[in-house]
């Protein structure tokens, strides 16, 4: 069943003007975050030098806050934060211990689905979120000049009380101690009230939102902050679609993500072979209505991965809408393809498997740092 993919794949890059290691921080945002952290709790002090373990302060919070600094001040890419080995995962607590001076205890399967969960939902939200910091800041002062990290570990603590329903209490504890160990007692005093205020005006009903009224500007900027995209995407949408259409959009736009599995092709692997795998595994899972080789699964991606189901080739994670412009190329045995944005290669590999063994895709891109190339 298993057999190699007979016709070759070609990575070639453009370029070498882009970083090697794309998701490694660059010297000036190091620096940047040294800075922040040095100046505030002197980093370099013997303490650093110790590898302090904290196991008070919760670790998928203390991740998340470090993550976010990574992908909003060193250009790293949330998607590929989760994997080992390519910028993050072993070396994470590396990560956190230089942002915020001391480790935690690793991260188990749950704590790492939370800083998934929470890292996506904070960048996916982050207008909403901040718009609502804002207004609960003393003044507007306040938020424009608030620290980085503070600001990371407040949108952290609005995101899970207002989008993430978690007992509201249990967060402001959690993320006060954050605050406080990771940068300073008044630090974590200033999480303290803001969070608080948070919870009482959520209690309230009266989360401080913007109102759908006046002109078409200002309903853009409304809508762009209720569901958080930016306001020349509303304008546009709106304008194509009307505003009733364009919301839905924004809010399946914002949805949590679900993800999809293609069946290998290219090493003989069906669908229902796949599908066998998962009932196996007790992965809930759907089958695509549009794609014949695709699985959607919601939850239970651990299992797969755990299983081996990826390493071992026997499927990859890929966005439907990846495999529907594939099937819009509809490649055919004995075909020639030029993929010229490929990297990471997931299109490039199911036009390959479709091509059944006669045929080239030639994939290129500009980026060669993003030319890593591990499947086969
Ligand atoms: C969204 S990714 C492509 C994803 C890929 N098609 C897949 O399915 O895995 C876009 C890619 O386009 C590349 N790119 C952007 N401008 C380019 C250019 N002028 N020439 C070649 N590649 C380019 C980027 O480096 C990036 O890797």
């Amino acid at each position: 069943m298993a057999h190699l993919l007979p016709l070759r794949v070609f990575l070639s890059s453009q370029t070498q003007e882009t970083p090697s290691k794309p998701l490694k921080l660059s010297k000036r945002s190091n620096n940047h975050k040294t800075s922040i952290s040095t100046a505030k709790k002197g980093l370099l002090s013997p303490s650093y030098k110790m590898h302090k373990l904290n196991l008070e302060v919760s670790p998928h919070r203390a991740v998340s806050a470090v993550r976010l600094m990574r992908i909003e001040f060193g250009g790293a890419f949330a998607d590929l934060l989760n994997e080992k080995g390519k910028g993050s995962g072993d070396n994470e607590m590396g990560y956190v211990e230089r942002t915020l001076g001391f480790r935690t205890r690793d991260l188990d399967d749950r704590d790492l689905r939370l800083v998934t969960d929470i890292v996506g939902g904070t960048i996916r939200w982050r207008r909403y979120l901040d718009h609502l910091i804002g207004s609960l800041c003393h003044d507007e002062s306040m938020f424009r000049s608030m620290e980085p990290l503070l600001l990371q570990i407040l949108r952290i603590g609005f995101y899970e009380i207002v989008k993430l329903n978690m007992p509201p209490y249990a967060v402001v504890d959690e993320n006060v101690k954050l605050a406080k160990v990771a940068l300073r007692p008044g630090a974590g005093n200033m999480v303290n009230g803001i969070l608080r205020k948070l919870v009482l005006v959520k209690e309230n009903n009266s989360l401080p939102l913007p109102k759908l009224e006046g002109d078409s500007r200002a309903q853009a900027r409304a809508l762009a902050t209720l569901y958080s995209h930016p306001v020349w995407m509303v304008r546009r949408w709106t304008k194509y679609l009307g505003q009733e259409e364009a919301i839905q959009l924004m809010m399946w736009n914002n949805s949590d993500p679900s993800f999809s599995l293609r069946a290998n092709a290219a090493k003989g692997i069906t669908r229902d072979d796949l599908v066998m795998q998962l009932n196996s595994l007790k992965v809930p899972h759907e089958v695509s209505l549009q794609l014949d080789d695709f699985v959607r699964v919601k939850i239970g991606l651990q299992n797969v991965i755990r299983a081996g189901l990826l390493k071992e080739g026997l499927c990859s994670v890929q966005d439907e809408s990846a495999g529907l412009a594939v099937s819009v190329v509809d490649p055919q045995p004995g075909e020639d393809i030029i993929d010229c944005c490929a990297a990471p290669g997931g299109k490039t590999l199911y036009m390959a498997s479709r091509l059944r063994g006669k045929g080239k895709v030639h994939a290129i891109d500009i980026n060669k740092g993003r030319l890593r190339f591990e499947n086969s």
